[in-house]
């Protein structure tokens, strides 16, 4: 039997290659929190548990999420089956209440183990493909109107993305819808424009930010109240004359049921992370799908490990109607993988070898990692 041996878990800073504004925090690096899961037989997968903005976004910051798989996530796991990762994960499932960024993290390095052992890729593991490639949008959050219409444009014109996703609920209505209706203007009908108001709206400032943003041409608000009001989701989804998609809201397949049993929502934003893991986003897709709720392949604007990860959850998708927006690796200005991403004709080809298809590039890995020599001793000489 192969058995799992050792868990690694390594923090990384990386910078994004402009400020990204949104509602809650505005973003001016990533962390991310990478597994290495050492096997028996000398196997080794990789996962990646990524937030955005510390704790301002979710309840698992990357600090914790090492913290909790070092103490709690990795003992429960070491010695058992490694070719056994719904075994693994239920044992976590029993023992450890919530922390589903950390099992994300880990159900993948199994899954990416698994694939190498066997020589399959992980898609195929979770049931099968059905397609190849996945469309991606891009978020514009620079902050600014005509930068982000600059972008917008530059992405066209590189046939890199044709579908925008634009962050607002930091200003008055007024001025984000301002905001929208110009880039809209701007790019016509060559690109589908969309919101996240990332829970920033009361639900009467929604009821008229939503009919607002429909006049101006918007495709699309996610998110616009609090995750926790279902009710209101349900009240605005009514009354709306534009897609209404849940995000913050949904946190696996439990939260799916009680989306869908309310009439929540239109679309569901489902992200492998908040899921809880590849798996578990699997049946929240199952719940859209049976409830006629749209499906969309979201993103915690992971680096590669995490974004490839999605991405072989997604394509195994029947239906994906609202496209992804898997472009976190994008948004940070070093690559972490050995192998360029393949992001061309507005969409994302999703690797096919043994596992994720991927591989770290160790020189990346130790110029980012937050406990590099030169950084402690920096550190260190700053404090004396
Ligand atoms: O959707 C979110 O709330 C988080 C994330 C996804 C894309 C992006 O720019 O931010
Ligand atoms: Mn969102």
């Amino acid at each position: 039997m192969v058995r799992v041996e050792r868990i690694e878990t390594i923090l990384l800073d990386v910078p994004t290659i402009r400020p990204h504004v949104l509602a809650m925090a505005t973003m001016r690096h990533q962390t991310l929190c990478i597994v290495r899961l050492h096997c028996s037989d000398g196997s080794v997968g990789i996962g990646e548990a990524t937030t955005i903005a510390g704790l301002a976004y979710g309840e698992e910051s990357p600090e914790g999420i090492k913290l909790a798989i070092d103490t709690y996530l990795a003992p429960l796991i070491l010695g058992t089956d490694a070719d056994r990762p719904g075994a693994a994960m239920q044992r976590l499932a029993r023992a450890v209440v919530g922390n589903r960024f950390a099992k994300c993290a880990i159900e993948t390095a199994l899954f990416d183990a698994l694939g190498r052992r066997t020589g399959l890729p992980v898609s195929e593991l979770l049931g099968g493909r059905v397609r190849d490639r996945l469309p991606v949008l891009w978020t514009l959050a620079s902050g600014d109107t005509a930068q982000d219409i600059t972008e917008a444009e530059d992405m066209l014109a590189r046939r890199r993305h044709d579908c925008f996703k634009l962050k607002i609920g930091k200003r008055s209505i007024a001025e984000d819808v301002a905001h929208v209706g110009a880039i809209k203007r701007a790019l016509g009908t060559k690109a589908s424009v969309r919101v996240d108001v990332n829970m920033a709206w009361n639900e009467v400032e929604a009821r008229r930010g939503i009919a607002m943003l429909a006049d101006v041409g918007c495709d699309l608000v996610e998110q616009p109240i609090a995750g926790s009001n279902v009710a209101g989701m349900a009240r605005l989804r009514a009354a709306a004359a534009i897609p209404i998609m849940a995000d913050e809201g949904l946190t696996g397949p439990a939260s799916a049921h009680v989306h869908s049993s309310h009439a929540a929502c239109d679309v569901f934003a489902i992200k492998i992370e908040q899921s809880g893991g590849l798996r578990a986003a699997q049946q929240v897709q199952t719940i859209a799908d049976v409830s006629g709720i749209g499906v969309y392949g979201g993103t915690m604007l992971e680096a590669g490990i995490g974004s490839i990860a999605s991405a072989h959850a997604f394509v195994t998708f029947p239906k994906l109607d609202w496209g992804t927006e898997l472009f976190g690796p994008l948004l940070l200005t070093t690559e972490i993988l050995q192998q360029p991403l393949d992001y061309s004709d507005f969409s994302l080809g999703v690797p096919a070898g043994p596992g994720l298809g991927i591989d770290l590039d160790e020189d990346a890995v130790s110029t980012l990692r937050r406990d590099r020599p030169a950084r402690l001793f920096v550190d260190q000489a700053v404090g004396a």
